[in-house]
């Protein structure tokens, strides 16, 4: 059995704990795959290095709108995929580099799962204990078992990004986060795209407003199939993928669809499974979480585990990089200051899809908000500004934009705010700010300046808007 003083499991958000704290600590970090993780690797951050070129090139196309005649001659994917993952494969390649070259760190490249109570055990049968072990293996692909998943050219997020030719056409299968994006990246650089959605709505956890605007938006971009559940996939002798799917609404015939490629964005699953927790008696929550209190310790028959910590996907419902970062900052934390533990500030966890149109949201949906009123004893007011009806928005001919706001009209509280536009996810955070440290929809409005004629008036409007009484 190797002994270390801390185990990390995943080098994703985990990685990121080793503080100057830790540098007198054995410490292994256990990374069967690409080093860095999702967010580096396949996630967050190639995503949006496609996002951007994508929505560069749908804004010179829009832009005939506004008087100017751009087009987009041609698009040159290879180009975009070299230059993307030329930098991040550095970056993952030079994070491993660098922990392999610290003597006080190990890095074992293969899967670990538990034998017994905080002892693990890697593919090549090595034992390996710590008084700490920090689990952070994240998430990975959800596929239905329909026939044809296997086929060459049904992708996932995990290698779509890097496909050798950008697709003359794709067919994107589910309704979330992975899916809007990509309609957006293949639509903005020219694939003919085509979303099938096994029910009515896209993005069903944002607010109504949000997804009916988006799923409108969405239907004049790319061709949407909703009420569509996919049966399976045939390859023909050309290589193209035919993609058939039930009708989940009576009212609509069955469907089949062609194209080049395949994306399967049916969500993702804890990784909690793959690391044996039976062995270890931790307890797994019914939607494979790895369950953990407030200070991100593992629990065990509802009890923490002396020294077992989990954060992000594995434990965390969210499956957002920012959440996961906050969850590796308290563990970071508490494994060594055991004395004076922090819990992780779950209050207002936003997100924002990088779809055309943006969407951002932070707290509680309208029909969440008027369920919590009601066992609240008091009344929401809802303001819905439109982006077309402030300055900068007049500037962009806007007949999208939406800033959607929720407040206790008690407080003059915040409750949730909702945005679908140009660069919501930036017009967001003031409205983050405002929820996490307690201000006033009024005192936000009127306590400062707001910059004229910045698209950021359509936040200060939609304030104003709120039916709340005046504040000194
Ligand atoms: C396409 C896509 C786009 C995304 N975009 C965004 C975004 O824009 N914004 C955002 O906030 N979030 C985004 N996310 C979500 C975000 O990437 C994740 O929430 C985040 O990366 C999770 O971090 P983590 O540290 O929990 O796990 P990971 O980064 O997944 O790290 C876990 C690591 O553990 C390893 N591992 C797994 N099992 C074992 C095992 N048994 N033993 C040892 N190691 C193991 C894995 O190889 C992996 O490297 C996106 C996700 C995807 C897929
Ligand atoms: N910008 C961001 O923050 C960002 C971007 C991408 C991903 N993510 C994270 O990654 C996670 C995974 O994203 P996602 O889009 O895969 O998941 P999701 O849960 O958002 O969406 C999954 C979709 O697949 C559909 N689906 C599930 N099973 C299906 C089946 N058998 N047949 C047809 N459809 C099916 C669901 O109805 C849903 O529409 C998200 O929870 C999100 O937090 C975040």
């Amino acid at each position: 059995m190797r002994e270390f003083d801390l185990i990390i499991v995943g080098s994703g958000s985990g990685n990121s704990i080793l503080t100057e704290e830790y540098q007198d600590l054995n410490v292994a970090i256990v990374e069967p795959g690409t080093f860095g993780g999702t967010c580096l690797n396949v996630g967050c951050i190639p995503t949006k290095m496609y996002v951007y070129p994508a929505t560069v090139a749908r804004e010179a196309e829009d832009a005939s709108r506004l008087g100017v005649r751009a087009s987009v001659d041609s698009v040159d994917w290879q180009a975009m995929r070299d230059r993307i993952f030329t930098r991040i494969d550095a970056i993952a390649n030079g994070g491993l580099t660098y922990r392999q070259s610290l003597e006080n760190v190990s890095v074992i490249q293969e899967y670990v799962h538990f034998v017994e109570p905080k002892v693990l055990e890697t593919e090549s049968g090595e034992r390996i204990t710590a008084p700490h072990i920090v689990l952070a293996n994240g998430s990975r692909v959800q596929l239905p078992e329909i026939p044809g998943i296997d086929l060459p050219g049904v992708h996932t997020s995990d290698t779509v990004m890097r496909l050798d030719e950008l697709p003359e056409s794709i067919i994107v299968v589910g309704g979330g986060y992975i899916a809007a994006e990509f309609c957006h990246v293949f639509n903005g650089l020219g694939s003919k795209v085509t979303q099938l959605n096994r029910s009515e709505r896209l993005l069903r956890h944002h607010d109504d407003t949000i997804a009916e605007r988006f799923k409108r938006e969405a239907a004049l971009q790319w061709d949407l199939q909703v009420n569509r559940s996919i049966t399976g996939i045939e390859q023909a002798a050309d290589g193209k993928l035919t993609v058939s799917a039930a009708a989940s609404d009576e009212s609509q015939q069955s469907w089949e669809g062609t194209a080049d490629v395949v994306l399967m964005a049916t969500g993702r699953v804890p990784n909690a499974d793959t690391l044996n927790p039976e062995a270890a008696h931790l307890d797994v929550s019914d939607s494979g979480l790895l369950a953990v209190d407030d200070y991100q310790r593992v629990l065990s028959n509802g009890q923490p585990v002396e020294g077992l910590w989990a954060l992000g996907d594995v434990c965390s419902p969210y499956q957002l990089k920012h959440v996961a970062n906050a969850e590796a900052r308290t563990v970071a934390h508490n494994v060594v200051h055991p004395e004076s533990l922090r819990a992780t500030d779950h209050r207002y966890v936003p997100s924002a899809v990088f779809t055309d149109p943006q969407i951002a949201t932070v707290g509680m949906t309208e029909q969440q908000a008027r369920i919590w009123a009601g066992e609240n004893n008091t009344e929401i007011t809802v303001k819905e500004q439109r982006f077309g009806d402030v300055a900068y928005g007049w500037a962009m001919e806007d007949s999208v934009g939406i800033c959607k706001l929720i407040a206790d009209k008690s407080t003059g509280l915040l409750l949730g705010a909702h945005l679908i536009g140009k660069d919501s996810s930036n017009l967001i955070q003031p409205l983050i700010q405002a929820m996490s440290f307690g201000q006033t929809a009024q005192q936000m409005a009127r306590g400062q300046y707001w910059i004229h004629p910045a698209l950021a008036e359509v936040i200060e409007n939609a304030l104003l808007g709120l039916d709340l009484p005046e504040q000194d």
